[in-house]
Formats: structure tokens, C-alpha cells, sequence
């Protein structure tokens, strides 16, 4: 049973925020996720979104000192094998079928799958997984609907991504069952171009003081 909670706790209470990344240009990615872990975001999502995506995570976990590197928007084997052998430590997915949970649970590295309602929630806690997404976190329902599945729900930990700001991020950290927040709004497009790196880390180093909020 890919019991997954405790491989992901050590990377996803590194820090309140994972920044989660489409990267366009391979050559930004190295001084973007400097940027993010000089700020004092560790844990950071490249999704697999964009054809650069895998050559930016083997260059970051070669690269950049300090980081965690996880691949995003993992949708089936084929790219859960493929992120492995980028060097990835985690692998994030927005839901999860049953041909991608049978992968994972032959994957050295671990799976935090996507979930949105209670139903899919059980059904991955009967997999044997107890730390999964809550996405896409704001149409899904918010803060309010993860804080009613923590009574029904005790044992399961998430991490909210999909609309996660720093107006909302404090109210879903204050959560009993959230481990940590997603979201995209530390490595803002624009900064990203410009190579705005010192405005990056200053977002993430906001970013990471949020838990105390
Ligand atoms: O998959 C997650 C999103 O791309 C991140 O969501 P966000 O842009 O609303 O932070
Ligand atoms: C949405 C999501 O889970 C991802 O892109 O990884």
C-alpha cells in the first residue's frame, strides 16, 4: 500500500507554500527555483505542462542546492517514469484514475494525487494514501469544504492548490487537515520574463512567512 503520507510530510512541511511552476524557457528554471528556495520555498512543482518541463527538472535537481523537485501534472505512467528518471523527488497529479494509482504504487518516488470531493478522498484512503491535493482548491468549494472533511475524514492531510492566494492562504494553513498550500502566484509570469529574480524572492520569502499568519 503506498501509504505516502509519511515520504511527502518531510518535503511538504518544508515550508507553508509549494510554488507551482509552468515553465516555458528552459533557462529560466534554475535561477527561478534559486529565486524561490533563496525566498525559503523548498518544495517546488514544475508541471509537466510545457515541453521544457522535464529538461527544467533535471536542471534543478542537479542545479539548485536546497530544492525539492517534484513533477506536476502527472496524468499517466508514461510521464510518472519519465519524471522519475528526470531526478524529480515528488510527483503531484490533479485527480487520479485507477491505471495511474496501480503506477505509483510501483513508483520509487512518491504520489500526491489530486482529489475534489469526499468520495475520491475515500476511495484513495482505501488505496492506502493519506496525503493527497485538494484541487482545484477555490471553485472546488474553498477553505469551508476541507474543514468539513476533517471530522468525517481525520487521517487524510492535504495540500489546497487552484486558486490559492495570499488573501486566502492563511484560512486554509489555520486547517487541521493542511499540510501545506499550492499556488502559482510566486513566480508571477511577468517577473519570470523579466528574470525579475530578487521580486521572486521576495514573494517566496512572504510566501514562507504565511504559516504564522
Ligand atoms: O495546478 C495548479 C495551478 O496551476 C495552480 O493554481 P493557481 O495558478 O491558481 O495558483
Ligand atoms: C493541477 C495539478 O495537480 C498539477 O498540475 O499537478
Amino acid at each position: 500500500m503506498p501509504q505516502n503520507l509519511d515520504r511527502l510530510t518531510p518535503i511538504l512541511k518544508a515550508a507553508p507554500v509549494v510554488p507551482v511552476l509552468i515553465i516555458e524557457d528552459f533557462h529560466t528554471a534554475v535561477p527561478l527555483a534559486r529565486a524561490l528556495v533563496a525566498g525559503g520555498l523548498t518544495a517546488i512543482e514544475v508541471t509537466l505542462r510545457t515541453p521544457a518541463a522535464l529538461d527544467c527538472i533535471k536542471a534543478i535537481a542537479a542545479e539548485v542546492e536546497g530544492a525539492h523537485v517534484g513533477a506536476g501534472t502527472i496524468l499517466d505512467a508514461r510521464q510518472m517514469e519519465a519524471a522519475v528518471a528526470a531526478g524529480s523527488t515528488f510527483m503531484v497529479s490533479p485527480g487520479a484514475g485507477p491505471r495511474l494509482i496501480e503506477a505509483a504504487a510501483d513508483c520509487p518516488v512518491p504520489l500526491l494525487p489530486g482529489i475534489a470531493t469526499a468520495g475520491e478522498a475515500m476511495t484513495l484512503l482505501e488505496a492506502g494514501y493519506r496525503a493527497m491535493k485538494f484541487f482545484p482548491a477555490e471553485p472546488a468549494g474553498g477553505a469551508p469544504y476541507l474543514k468539513a472533511l476533517a471530522s468525517p475524514l481525520p487521517e487524510v492531510m492535504f495540500c489546497p492548490t487552484g486558486g490559492v492566494s495570499p488573501k486566502n492562504a492563511a484560512a486554509y494553513l489555520a486547517l487541521s487537515n493542511v499540510v501545506c498550500v499550492g499556488g502559482s502566484w510566486v513566480a508571477p509570469a511577468e517577473a519570470v520574463r523579466a528574470g525579475d529574480w530578487d521580486g521572486i524572492t521576495a514573494l517566496a520569502r512572504a510566501a514562507a512567512a504565511l504559516r504564522s499568519a
